[in-house]
């Protein structure tokens, strides 16, 4: 089932939560709704599945408006992060819930659902403990039951708000494959909510980045990685160094002296200029006085001092402050501060020390131009 949302704005209070929201999500997608805490998520999931009224706006189920439809009349499932199971009841009967009850007439024979539900819990590869109790299962496993109970009713929509939330890196990841997967098996319009851009790169069909209840760009996971429509998607999608210039002559004028070509700054004379450069796109190496220029003389790189080193299994994460920005690594603003990814293969082999001096260059950088900056 397709599902459009029609210039949706919701308000609590003083506070606007959502301003003039548009989307169409397409019959049997799996979309991610990302953003930043507070961004307004939740609050259009749950406009979505009929538990909240927008202000203005409507939401189309396959075409038609059910912006005044009730909850339990749009056909949809729930996964919530925190959505507990029923603890007096087996897992069987957490799953059997739903079906048992439907009003008389609708409400299959009982031997019908046990073969449904028997079959759901094998869809989520739990059928072996159908008759434990919530208590007795893994977070995971509870999440999983969750999603089953979901689907017995067979919804035409699944609305999955932070599903894998609250659980270890490792299950997360375990069950954001596993989702992925299942989506796969049934085609069911999914709609999740995540605030954790990896989850929604690796999972979703498309990625809809949210910020102050508007929706700052949407698009399939490759689109916004390579083309973040604004500086926030840039950053909210990994992390990021900011150096700030100027565009001149066709170039990128830094302010530590560096140039770099970008076809932003054609057309762009004077524009104030944002250059954002990821960790694992700069380049470095050690320090040696004169070297550190270009073939026309100018600073080939950003000359900075290595303040801290970690190294976390293949990669080296080191901290450098600019030279001129007179601090220590234990005052250093966070913006002032570069970031830079290695392998640790390589800063093994160069035998870096902190303390040292080295030149990052950046091998590529996302600009922006003027307003349009600022994470
Ligand atoms: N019932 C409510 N009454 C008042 N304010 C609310 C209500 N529900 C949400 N808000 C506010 O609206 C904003 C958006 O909330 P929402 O839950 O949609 O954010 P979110 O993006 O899902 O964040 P999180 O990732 O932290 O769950 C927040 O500032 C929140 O405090």
């Amino acid at each position: 089932m397709s599902i459009e949302i029609r210039n949706v704005s919701k308000r609590f209070g003083g506070f606007q939560a959502l301003q003039g929201v548009n989307l169409d999500i397409r019959s049997g997608e799996l979309i991610a709704l990302l953003g930043p805490s507070g961004c307004g998520k939740t609050t259009l999931l749950r406009i979505i599945a009929g538990l909240e009224t927008p202000d203005a706006g409507s939401i189309h189920f396959a075409g038609a408006d059910t912006t005044d439809v009730h909850v339990r009349e749009r056909g949809v499932g729930f996964v919530f992060q925190h959505y507990a199971l029923f603890r007096h009841m087996t897992v069987f009967d957490n799953v059997a819930f739903g079906l048992r009850m439907k009003p008389r007439k609708e409400r299959p024979a009982e031997s019908v659902i046990r073969q449904k539900v028997m079959d759901l819990l094998k869809l989520v590869q739990l059928d072996w403990i159908a008759d434990r109790y919530p208590s007795q299962l893994s977070g995971g496993q509870r999440q999983r039951i969750a999603l089953a109970r979901a689907l017995a009713v067979a919804p035409q929509v699944l609305l999955l708000d932070e599903p894998f939330g609250a659980l270890d890196a490792k299950v997360r990841k375990e069950l954001r494959r596993w989702l992925r997967r299942l989506h796969d098996e049934l085609h069911v319009t999914s709609i999740f909510v995540t605030h954790d851009q990896e989850e929604a790169l690796e999972v979703a069909d498309r990625v809809v980045v949210i910020n102050q209840g508007r929706i700052e760009q949407e698009g399939t996971p490759r689109e916004v990685w390579d083309n973040p429509a604004s500086p926030f998607v840039y950053g909210f999608l990994g992390d990021v160094n900011l150096f700030k210039g100027r565009a001149a002559g066709g170039r990128i004028h830094l302010d530590d002296g560096m140039q770099l070509d970008s076809s932003e700054a054609a057309g762009a004379e004077g524009s104030a200029a944002f250059a954002y450069v990821r960790p694992h796109d700069l380049d470095v190496q050690r320090y040696s006085p004169g070297q550190a220029l270009d073939a026309e003389g100018r600073p080939s790189g950003i000359v900075a001092q290595l303040a801290r080193a970690i190294v976390v299994g293949p990669i080296a994460r080191l901290e450098l402050i600019p030279e001129g920005s007179h601090q220590s690594a234990d005052n250093a603003q966070s913006d002032a501060l570069i970031e830079a990814q290695i392998p640790a293969q390589q800063f093994h082999d160069m035998g870096l020390r902190e303390g040292e001096t080295l030149v990052v260059t950046p091998r590529r950088a996302k600009v922006f131009l003027d307003q349009a900056a600022g994470i």
